[in-house]
């Protein structure tokens, strides 16, 4: 080794003196969140409630630092730690509360997690419809819903409680979904016999299932976590769920990422009660019921292709009133805020039965 190279030591030296400063500007960064905090407390009415958490801000704020970022510490990397110190940073302004899809290991609980940062309380809840009243009712600040799956399509439960429901979607988020096989300390791992989880991930996991253990008996349970906490007092049994539900239980990964399509992701809407405003890169989700005629989706959709308008999604799903033939669930690139998103609303308005706007967010940074 040539004298020049640093030594360990004094590598560590270095260390020791980048994290003092780091510290130092991540407080100075957090009492600024709190004087900001102030300001938006000055700035409200009387009997106003201010709205601390800002996903256009913070949606900004990730985009700037991976813009700006020259590695060696990849984008995601970097957003990642930002994400957490802004996480930490809102908490100190007013500590949230985000309902989601539970029990407590689910994907969507790492979506909510992905989205929001660890600095704020998770609250489970048995059903999608259980977000939305959460949140409705102001009991939790935002809540989290799965919507679409890669391998497995939609989540119908979440489209049809958005025509009742009076929530703003203010976010989206996608998360890669990896199962893993999990085993308990008391698993005879060469007798595993029997394997619950969720049907969607029995589906998700199908040919890997065939290939290596064709003659498990594959248990479907309400959640993977559901299915995490049940094999445990089995010998024979194992699970298939992801990090999460393998932490919480302290469970052993025996085959890992074991899933078909190694693109499985799966989207989550952010529901809240605030309209959001533009953050420069947004989405905008509309309901729209049309009398069933020839060409009706084609006439529905025109107008997005003439103003330009970027479509992300579009579902049908039948009217359950019985008194529209179907309900188009479009996601579009703008934000409602601007004049060609508006135009286009206008003429769509003119065109449909009905038309619920959902609300316009940032799009996914992470
Ligand atoms: C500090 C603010 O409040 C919150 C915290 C943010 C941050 O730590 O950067 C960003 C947006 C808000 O969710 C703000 O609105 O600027």
């Amino acid at each position: 080794m040539s004298d020049s190279k640093p030594t360990l030591e004094t590598l560590r030296d270095t260390i020791d003196q980048l994290d003092r400063q780091i510290q130092e500007l991540i407080n100075k960064r957090a009492s600024c969140a709190q004087q900001v905090a102030d300001v938006k407390q000055a700035g409200m009415e009387e009997g106003e409630k201010a709205v601390f958490y800002r996903p256009e801000r913070e949606a900004q704020v990730l985009r700037r630092v991976m813009e700006r970022n020259s590695g060696p510490l990849n984008n995601e990397s970097m957003a990642r730690l930002f994400r957490e110190i802004m996480s930490a940073c809102l908490a100190l302004e007013e500590p949230m509360s985000i309902a989601y899809l539970g029990p407590e290991g689910t994907f969507t609980q790492a979506a909510a997690q992905k989205h929001f940062g660890h600095a704020v309380r998770t609250l489970p809840m048995a059903t999608i419809d259980e977000v939305f009243r959460e949140v409705e009712s102001g009991s939790a600040h935002y809540g989290v819903v799965p919507v679409e799956n890669s391998t497995e399509g939609v989540v119908n439960t979440t489209l049809d409680s958005f025509t009742h429901a009076n929530v703003t979607i203010c976010g989206e988020v996608e998360l890669r979904i990896h199962h893993h096989l999990l085993v308990g300390a008391n698993t005879k791992e060469n007798s595993i016999s029997r394997i619950y989880s969720h049907q969607q991930s029995f589906a998700q996991c199908r040919q890997w299932l065939d290939a290596h253990y064709p003659a498990a008996d594959r248990i479907p349970v309400s959640s993977n976590s559901d299915a995490a906490k049940r094999m445990q007092s089995e010998w024979n049994a194992a699970a298939i769920a992801g990090e999460v539900a393998a932490e919480i239980y302290g469970l052993k990964k025996v085959a890992s990422n074991i899933e078909d399509n190694p693109h499985n992701s799966t989207r989550f809407l952010i529901v809240g009660r605030e309209h959001v405003p533009s953050s420069g890169q947004d989405k905008t989700s509309i309901i729209v019921s049309m009398k069933n005629k020839p060409g009706a989706l084609y006439e529905l959709l025109a107008p997005f292709h003439e103003a330009g308008i970027m479509l992300t999604r579009v579902e049908t799903r039948p009217s359950r009133d019985g008194t529209w033939a179907y309900l188009f669930f479009i996601d579009f690139e703008g934000h409602e805020n601007t004049e060609s998103v508006k135009n286009v609303l206008k003429h769509v308005e003119e065109l449909a039965v009905y038309v619920k706007r959902l609300g316009s967010y940032p799009k996914a940074v992470l």
